[in-house]
């Protein structure tokens, strides 16, 4: 199991495989400066984040799926520990923010998907859902695709939510993070929260 958390009330969750962009996100919502690379698997650990309020703890959660010089036991840790980590604060958890890369995240969920296989970002959207959080998937680098909306209505067929992509704006978010244009998922969340009927948490995060 991880280190200890900040003891703070309200948590936000990032979450996502190495190399979609989190620590590019996490600078670019918190502001400070993050490790960012590009070896696939620099973050190893939770690292967390003082943001907006002191009440409120952002918490970006290691990557895992494919990553350089580490094994595939050492992976399945990775994943195992980091949902015992959600589930142990899911009751401060406002929303999970689950970033992917909107370049590949078809062609690797397709690939790992079988008779015998849920790939990982199928399971933990499923996971969170059954956790109770609200979600958000950040598609990120949509700079780098063309037909937008055919790789969103895609990537909600494969999460098993009903195309097209834009009845579901409070929990797809497709985003450019390295140029800062994350609008999208900062509606989404607010959008979320709302809904979850948790106005009186809106205020300490935008
Ligand atoms: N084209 C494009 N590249 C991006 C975007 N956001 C991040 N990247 C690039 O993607 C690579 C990985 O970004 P990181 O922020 O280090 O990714 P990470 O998910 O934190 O990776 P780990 O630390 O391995 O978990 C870097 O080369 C970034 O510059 C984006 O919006 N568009």
């Amino acid at each position: 199991m991880f280190e200890s958390r900040p003891d703070r009330e309200y948590e936000i969750f990032l979450l996502g495989r190495s190399n979609v962009g989190k620590s590019t996100l996490m600078a670019e919502l918190t502001g400070h400066a993050v490790e960012t690379g590009q070896r696939p698997g620099v973050t190893q650990a939770p690292n967390h984040f003082d943001w907006t309020h002191p009440s409120m703890v952002l918490t970006d959660l290691p990557g895992f799926g494919f990553m350089a010089g580490v094994s595939e036991a050492d992976r399945e840790r990775i994943k195992t520990d980091v949902i015992q980590y959600v589930e142990r604060y899911a009751d401060h958890g406002l929303v999970a923010v689950l970033v992917v890369d909107g370049k590949a995240v078809i062609d690797i969920i397709d690939r790992h998907t079988g008779p015998d296989e849920v790939a990982h970002v199928v399971e933990l959207f499923a996971f969170l859902q059954d956790v109770g959080i609200p979600t958000v998937v950040a598609v990120n680098k949509m700079d780098k695709v063309d037909d937008r909306d055919e790789r969103l209505n895609e990537l909600c067929d494969r999460l098993g939510l009903p195309g097209p992509w834009q009845q579901w704006q409070d929990t797809i978010a497709p985003i450019t993070a390295k140029r800062g244009s994350i609008d999208a998922l900062e509606s989404a969340v607010r959008e979320h929260l709302h809904e979850a009927g948790r106005d009186d948490v809106i205020g300490l995060l935008f």
